[in-house]
């Protein structure tokens, strides 16, 4: 089984202008709704491609009834911790001009201490030998920054696997945790490790630094460009197929979706990786935080250049 937290999700709405003009009434051409968050979109990609997954995380409010009904609608059983605080919406606006996109997230309700104290609760109740727990995204307001330590801890007591993906200090902490894997984006990796990622070199300083917090494996997505995994010993490099960017948004969730569910199914660290970089690329040719189908990711697998260093 693989299980996914979301500790700050977002109903994710996508408006599409005809131009981005300041100072101005701007009317929406069209309007896409996801049911988002870092961990919920994994949550969808894993479940297209055909694997168990549920929800879990922080939901409240109407919004977060919203999540909970759109993501039960696809079929992922979700056992969510109830706050008292509204659950997030966050905004992108592509502007049909340039194709360029903006993209406000709003920081999400305040959590309290017993609603924390419950989650915990509820994911040590779960934990089963060899289960998969994706932890990913930001954190709500209250939420202490050592919760995915934490969550980690838990999480290999129970003998299960743990995978994260954050950003800032939670992550930093949740690396010293030791996870099995991480998926850090540019910009991530240099805020956690404190290095320039500007060049080859740097990067692979800042790949070891974050094996020397206690990671197994770490998956580093670039957009369009080259990424890198590396399980500690061996490193593969892997150029993303060529397509036409829609909406990058939540194209390292679906990336890394594909990556646990292909881990989850026994396959080999670079098979899964090749398999995350088709997903990640498939979805970042479709609008808003869109996941795509298992045909959509099989149709870009064979153009996935990996290659070992
Ligand atoms: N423009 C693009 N062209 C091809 N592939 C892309 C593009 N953008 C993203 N991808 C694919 O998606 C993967 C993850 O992308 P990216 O590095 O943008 O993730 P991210 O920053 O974690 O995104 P998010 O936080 O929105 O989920 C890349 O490794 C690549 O496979
Ligand atoms: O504010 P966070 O938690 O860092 O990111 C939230 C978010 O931008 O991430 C997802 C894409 O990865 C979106 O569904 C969502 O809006």
């Amino acid at each position: 089984m693989i299980y996914t937290v979301t500790l700050n999700p977002a109903l994710d709405k996508e408006y599409h202008v005809a131009e981005l003009l300041s100072n101005t009434v701007l009317r929406a051409a069209s309007v896409k709704v996801d049911f988002g968050g870092k961990g919920f979109n994994i949550a969808r990609m894993i479940t297209a491609l055909g694997s168990q997954c549920a929800a879990l995380g922080f939901i409240g409010g109407h919004t977060g009834q919203v999540l909970r009904e759109g993501l039960e609608s696809t079929g992922i059983p979700t056992d969510f911790v109830r706050v008292s605080e509204e659950t997030r919406t966050n905004i992108s606006i592509v502007n049909d001009k340039d194709s360029a996109y903006y993209k406000v997230n709003e920081a999400g309700p305040q959590v309290s201490e017993p609603e924390v104290e419950e989650l915990l609760h509820k994911v040590e109740g779960l934990v089963q030998p060899d289960d998969w727990w994706v932890l990913a995204g930001s954190l709500p307001r209250g939420v202490p920054a050592d919760i995915y330590a934490r969550l980690i801890a838990l999480i290999r007591r129970g003998g299960a696997w743990a995978v994260l993906d954050s950003s800032g200090e939670a992550f930093r902490l949740g690396c010293a945790a030791e996870p099995f894997l991480v998926k850090p984006n540019l910009e991530e990796i240099a805020q956690i490790t404190d290095l320039d990622v500007g060049d080859a070199a740097g990067i692979h300083r800042a790949i070891n630094s974050v094996h020397k917090l206690g990671v197994k494996n770490i998956i580093l997505s670039a957009g369009g460009g080259m990424s890198i995994c590396s399980d500690g010993l061996r490193v593969w490099s892997g150029q993303p197929p060529k397509i036409e960017e829609k909406n990058p948004t939540g194209a390292g969730d679906a990336m890394l979706g594909a990556v646990v569910d292909q881990l989850s199914r026994g396959t080999t660290l670079p098979e899964a990786y090749r398999w995350g970089l088709a997903a990640g690329s498939a979805a970042a040719a479709l609008p808003g935080t869109g996941m795509p189908t298992r045909a959509q990711v099989q149709a870009l697998i064979e153009q996935v250049v990996i290659s070992e260093e």
